[in-house]
């Protein structure tokens, strides 16, 4: 007998490994999504656990940013892929442990549903929903329990889904994704909000805020900071002076030079990085040159393109209102953007010079805001990404969650806890748990930051895994069947390779379609829902979404609203859930729509972690729903009792 997990105070079960499932454990195959802070901690613990048989998928590679957290990395690593060295570095303290690795996005077509047949268990340590989401409908596809997890600073969650017998990752609703992958935001944004945050937090930060203020995404700021060796050093100073102002340089000057810098210079810097670009489209740079004559042109047609506004209060100027931009609505062109840039730069140097060095962003400030959505619209036009209105860039905040090791260290051990009672057959053993940021004393007067909580059935109403359908409110004479798929089908229901049929009227994408195929599609996307073939997408539509990879079926039930309030719903739809087929129920919200209203199965405060707001603001992606849990107390009676009535003895698992 070995003892697998410590006892960690009075009420945690202590747990022993049979003869029977330490073979269990040795022969298991299970898959590890993730090397990254929560994968490398797991696959340690996993190798030093005796699991033998890992396959292992990252699709990155390794930054400096990485290091303080992520062990099994050193700095001769950077660069390279992390599901590799990760499994090398296991492989040389552990080498009976079989590990494969593989740098690839999950999301790739190879990694299929008999691929993942081909697995005992699937753990998860991504830092994104929608590859959250793609796995959960690839294990429920599967049938392949699956070992989910999250962590934002102290904030930490483990759970386990098995079909049919618990929720799947989608049955609740998850909170709204607010943080985002370092590494994305500085060299591989791919949606409007990476930009934005890259925009506001490090270029904004960097022209305009404290000198003094590192942030993670400021990486030249942080070496020198970090008093790095030698070259390092040096090239991290001449990065830092190059965003001064030089004395005799015109504010005209300077916001071109930056101009150059950001989305040109650096640009080019990112596409020399190769290994980035396997399966990504590499970005463009853009050429100030090619861009200011229109840029000039559009000024000028709209006036002086100086304010005199000296006196004016500073969150009155505005680089839209000299330049006669005035709807907030209608997304610039790459033209208008590189003005916008350009004369917001000048208006802060001419006219809020006491505030360079100090500013702090702030959502109400108009000239910050054009700012950050004209760098962000610039960044977008280099990766390829649809540029977005005022409004919209505006609406959408951004906030970084750093990492903290120990958090991600737990939540590793949790997982290898929960993996093992799946492999000892004893699922209704295992829990879901919550890590909290300060230690919360119960009724018991028992202290603890981890928090088990019963496992909850599936949802019928689930989306996903349950029978529901799901209701859109949509504008089907103006919205494009282009937004429809960006907005709706990708971002909100997290399908990768859609599949939509209405009527007769049929769409699909995939690897396995010809050019023509390709071209015939195409021709739909500028089209108003309303306005496709087969009488079109329109009032009391039914529209089936499905993802042969994700073997997904969702049913939408149409609805034409042309109202909206752009304060409540910046998105201009709405989607929900409903009843499971065949019953009037309260509509819940779809997975993705937002965070749920808290339902509470039990009250035991000694075991339920009740979620802030804040906590849930501070969340990443998915982490934590707010509905409450039942306690292991409250359980049926069966294993739930058995780990009540063992909590101080020793519990074997078979
Ligand atoms: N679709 C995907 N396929 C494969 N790996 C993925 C996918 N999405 C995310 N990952 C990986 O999941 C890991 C998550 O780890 P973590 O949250 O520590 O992020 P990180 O990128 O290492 O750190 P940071 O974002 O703070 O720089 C990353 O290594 C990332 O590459
Ligand atoms: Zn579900």
């Amino acid at each position: 007998m070995t003892p697998a997990v410590e006892a960690s105070g009075p009420g945690w079960p202590q747990v022993i490994w049979s003869e029977a499932l330490q073979q269990r454990v040795r022969t298991a195959k299970v898959l590890a999504v993730g090397a990254g802070g929560i994968g490398c901690e797991l696959l340690k613990t996993l190798a030093l656990s005796g699991f033998e048989n890992i396959e292992v998928v990252d699709m990155d590679t390794i930054e400096t940013s990485n290091l303080n957290r992520q062990f099994l990395f050193r700095k001769r690593h950077v660069g390279q892929s992390k599901a590799k060295v990760a499994a090398e570095a296991v492989k040389r303290f552990r080498p009976s442990c079989n590990i494969n690795a593989m740098q690839a996005n999950i999301k790739e077509p190879q990694y299929n549903v008999s691929w993942f047949k081909g697995f005992d268990l699937v753990l998860n340590g991504l830092d994104n929903l929608e590859a959250r989401r793609h796995v959960n409908r690839l294990c429920l596809a599967a049938e392949i329990p699956l070992v989910e997890s999250g962590t934002a600073a102290y904030l930490g969650q483990v759970s386990v889904h098995i079909k049919g017998k618990f929720e799947c990752f989608e049955c609740q609703p998850k909170a709204t994704p607010k943080t985002f992958p370092v590494c994305t935001i500085r060299n591989t944004p791919d949606k409007p909000i990476h930009c934005i945050v890259w925009a506001k937090d490090l270029l904004f930060q960097r022209l305009f805020g404290r000198a003094d203020v590192v942030t993670d995404l400021d990486e030249a700021a942080e070496k020198a900071e970090e008093g790095a060796e030698g070259d390092a050093a040096a090239a991290a100073e001449q990065e830092a002076s190059f965003f001064v102002r030089h004395p005799e340089e015109t504010s005209e000057a300077y916001a071109e030079r930056i101009f150059h810098r950001v989305f040109c210079f650096d640009i080019e810097r990112v596409i020399g990085m190769t290994d980035l670009w396997k399966t990504r489209k590499p970005p463009v740079p853009l050429k100030v040159e090619a861009l200011r004559p229109a840029a000039s042109a559009a000024a000028s047609a709209n006036g002086s393109s100086h304010t005199n506004g000296k006196q004016a209060a500073a969150m009155d100027v505005s680089a839209c209102r000299s330049m006669g931009l005035r709807d907030s609505h209608a997304a610039w062109s790459s033209a208008q953007s590189a003005q916008v840039f350009l004369k917001a730069i000048q208006l802060f140097l001419d006219l809020r010079a006491d505030e360079v060095g100090a500013a702090v962003f702030d959502k109400d400030d108009a000239l910050a805001v054009e700012f950050v959505a004209a760098a962000s619209n610039l960044r977008s036009t280099c990766y390829s990404i649809p540029p977005l209105s005022l409004f919209e860039l505006k609406g959408m905040a951004g906030n970084i969650v750093h990492a903290i090791a120990t958090t991600n260290a737990i939540v590793a051990g949790l997982i290898a806890v929960e993996a093992t009672k799946l492999l000892a057959k004893m699922p209704a053993a295992c829990r879901a748990t919550h890590l909290r940021s300060s230690v919360h004393t119960g009724r018991s007067g028992r202290e603890r930051v981890v928090g088990p909580s019963m496992l909850e059935p599936p949802n019928p109403k689930c989306p996903v895994c349950g029978t529901a359908q799901l209701t859109l409110e949509i504008d089907t004479a103006k919205t494009t069947f282009k937004e429809f798929l960006d907005k709706v089908v990708r971002r909100k229901l997290a399908v990768s390779q859609p599949t939509i049929i209405s009527d007769n009227f049929m769409y699909e994408e995939g690897p396995d379609l010809d050019e023509d195929e390709v071209a015939d599609n195409a021709q739909f996307l500028p089209r108003p829902l309303a306005a496709l073939p087969s009488g079109g997408i329109k009032d009391s539509s039914l529209v089936k979404v499905s993802d042969q990879s994700q073997e997904l079926e969702l049913m939408l039930i149409v609805s034409h609203q042309e109202q909206w309030d752009e304060e409540k719903d910046p998105e201009g739809f709405r989607l929900g859930g409903t009843a499971p087929k065949g019953r009037a129920d309260a509509p819940v919200a779809a997975a993705a729509a937002g965070p749920s209203s808290s339902a509470a199965a039990g009250d035991d405060e000694d075991d339920i972690v009740e979620v802030s707001e804040e906590a849930l603001e501070q969340t990443k992606p998915g982490l934590i729903s707010k509905r409450k849990r039942a306690t292991p107390e409250e359980d049926q009676p069966g294993p739930g009792k058995r780990l009540k009535a063992a909590a101080d003895d020793v519990e074997v698992l078979e």
